[in-house]
């Protein structure tokens, strides 16, 4: 469970007296995500998410990722909408951390996603990109080629305990994208994290997206490159190719992808595979002592590195001509 900070009553019916939500009915700390702590808040006016951002996301970012969702929901992408406060803010403070209350998305996520799941993400991504087309908000990532020296360093000598050899398959990692990473693709804000547990389904259906706490300004096929990684590899770390077409067309049947983003797909998928492998590794190695959470496996990335490594061309991702 991610409970990093604990809120109590009082703070917690001060912070809520803010909003014109009425009176807090109950409030319960949710099992999932690694990020930040979040709340399901039930008032007298309906059930909400109460966020408490916490250590990956600066404050001074909140505003371009609330604004975001407030950007994609008004261009008709099924995302929470943050509830302002009666003073207008959209951001407040609770428990000496910048928190937020955001509308409460129904839908459930799939934890064995199918062919179905992955054309539907696919398609949802695309929309995504599309709708943000012109939004105003500009954020660089912090989470590409530039930070993942710094991430690592974060790691720095204890890699190995983790996995033999992984120090070293980190460095040749880092230095070959610091000479392939492609430099004029398409791009615009992407959402930068959509993993299963980031897309809601109902009754089988495609119900909306969540946590944008990594959206920035970058490559959009990076994102397309994520999602393959995220939806399309197996229990066991093997490729499907037949969710990657499924995703991939999806994707392609709402916005098209140009002959230079295929191209760069396998450095992509590379550069996004070591991206979570790094978080994954430091959070491995540093997880706060008493916090209720679950540090994710950092050696599943390693093996999604190993298979793009090999990867010839972007046809091997189940790419229709
Ligand atoms: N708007 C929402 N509506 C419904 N449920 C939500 C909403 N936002 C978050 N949740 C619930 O809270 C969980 C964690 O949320 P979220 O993914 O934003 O957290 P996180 O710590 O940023 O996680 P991650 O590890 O994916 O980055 C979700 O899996 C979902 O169950
Ligand atoms: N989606 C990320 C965690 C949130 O950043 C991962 O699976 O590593």
């Amino acid at each position: 469970m991610a409970v990093y900070t604990e809120v109590s009553d009082e703070e917690l019916t001060r912070f809520v007296a803010g909003y014109d939500i009425g009176a807090v009915l109950a409030c319960k700390g949710i099992a999932e995500g690694v990020e930040n702590t979040n709340y399901l808040l039930r008032t007298e006016k309906g059930s909400f998410i109460l966020t408490l951002y916490e250590k990956r996301v600066r404050r001074e970012d909140l505003p371009f990722f609330l604004d975001l969702m407030e950007h994609l929901a008004g261009r008709g992408v099924s995302c929470p909408l943050p509830v302002r406060r009666r003073d207008g803010a959209a951001l407040g403070e609770l428990a000496g951390r910048p928190a937020a209350i955001i509308t409460f998305l129904e839908g459930v996520w799939i934890r064995r996603p199918h062919v179905e799941h992955c054309a539907a993400v696919g398609r949802a991504l695309a929309a995504m990109h599309l709708a943000a087309l012109d939004y105003a908000g500009r954020r660089p990532n912090a989470l590409s080629v530039p930070g993942w020296g710094p991430l690592f360093a974060q790691a720095e000598g204890r890699a190995d305990t983790v996995q033999p050899g992984l120090d070293a398959a980190v460095r040749e990692e880092l230095a070959f994208h610091a000479a392939h990473w492609p430099g004029e693709l398409p791009v615009g804000t992407i959402h930068a994290d959509l993993f299963p547990d980031n897309v809601f389904f109902l009754r089988g259906r495609f119900s909306g997206l969540i946590d944008f706490y990594f959206a920035c300004t970058d490559i959009l096929a990076y994102d397309v490159a994520i999602c393959l990684n995220a939806w399309c590899f197996e229990p066991d770390q093997a490729y499907n190719a037949t969710k990657g077409r499924a995703l991939l067309a999806g994707y392609r049947s709402v916005r098209p992808l140009s002959e230079a983003e295929i191209a760069a797909l396998p450095v992509l998928a590379r550069g996004a595979a070591l991206r979570f492998l790094l978080t994954r590794l430091v959070d491995w190695l540093n997880v706060p002592p008493g916090a209720l959470v679950k540090p994710k496996d950092p050696v599943e990335y390693l093996k999604k590195l190993r298979f793009h490594q090999r990867v010839a061309g972007a046809a091997e991702y189940g790419l229709d001509a």
